[in-house]
């Protein structure tokens, strides 16, 4: 079953062309990344999931339902962390959190979270930190224990040690069967807390796949150092690109099986081999790139 399902989601700012045909689906129960660069369209997609904008065509299911007519009992069925919280400023944190736990009817997770990160609940929001502010907007949308959380950029303006409690508690509620879609540029919190990712450009999902799999088709840089000087077409190959050769050393990137690479240059005297997974973030930038192709 999809926890958030859109077939060919549009949405148009007057000339501006936000989303051209958006195809995402989330399972029920999985932590998906949804990464892009900026501009892609995230926070518009999280915003027509959360009824906040109208889309202007397509088809969108959040838990089963469309959110453009299932009304408020969706809504309290989701954790919505915002990009930009906007919080009232001349209540506490303890109304704010009141007024929304009797909306949503009832807040079984209040206590604990407000204990562990350590929430100031006492003074109007307007004269907290980012920080606090943060903390407070992070709350709300865990407290109630939804069943899908949509957490666009959750941990900016948290210190490490936050940021870390927060992924405990993602893993957490992920461990309990709830759904996350977790839009994020901090590479590390997608590493963590995701399998898989899908990736937009220019208001369209271009890609869809698990770390692994990414890893694996983002290949490895493979540095050969031979007895004497070599020339490029050695290593002239299905599956090796970006060749460099600088005298007797040659850096390339190899996709998939290195068996083809080996037998190519077992004739020669190797003195030196080393091989590296590119890093995911390196990965990620030739993903958007390739959109932007
Ligand atoms: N209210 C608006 N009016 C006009 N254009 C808008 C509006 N909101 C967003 N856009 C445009 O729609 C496109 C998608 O923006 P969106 O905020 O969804 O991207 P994003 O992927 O969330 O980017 P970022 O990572 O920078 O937050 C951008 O070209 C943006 O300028």
């Amino acid at each position: 079953m999809s926890a958030i399902r859109t077939s060919g989601l549009v949405k148009d700012y007057g000339s501006v062309h936000a989303l051209r045909g958006l195809d995402l689906d989330v399972a029920s129960g999985e932590v998906l990344g949804f990464l892009g660069p900026n501009g892609a369209g995230k926070t518009t997609t999280i915003r027509i999931l959360l009824d906040l904008i109208r889309r202007t065509a397509g088809t969108v299911e959040v838990l089963g339902q469309d959110p453009r007519t299932a009304g408020p009992q969706l809504r309290s069925r989701i954790g919505y962390l915002p990009g930009e919280p906007a919080l009232p400023p001349t209540l506490t944190g303890a109304e704010y959190l009141g007024y929304l736990a009797s909306l949503r009817g009832g807040a079984p997770r209040l206590d604990d979270l407000v204990r562990r990160f350590g929430v100031e609940l006492r003074r109007p929001i307007r004269t907290l930190s980012r920080g606090n502010k943060q903390k407070i907007a992070l709350v709300q949308a865990f407290m109630h224990a939804p069943e899908l959380y949509v957490l666009d950029e959750p941990t900016s303006g948290l210190d490490p040690l936050l940021q870390q409690e927060f992924r405990t508690l993602v893993a957490e509620v992920a461990g309990d069967g709830a759904t996350v879609f977790l839009s994020s540029h901090v590479l590390a919190e997608v590493e963590q807390l995701t399998r898989r990712v899908a990736i937009v450009r220019s208001g369209r999902v271009v890609d869809v796949d698990d770390i692994a799999g990414l890893r694996a088709r983002a290949g490895q840089e493979v540095e050969l150092t031979f007895a004497a000087p070599v020339d490029a077409a050695l290593v002239d190959l299905p599956g090796v690109s970006d060749v460099h050769v600088d005298g007797a050393t040659v850096r390339l990137l190899l996709h998939g099986e290195p068996d083809a690479l080996l037998r190519a240059v077992a004739p020669r005297h190797v003195t030196r081999i080393r091989a590296e997974d590119r890093e995911l973030e390196d990965i990620f930038l030739d993903l958007y790139r390739e959109g932007a192709a």
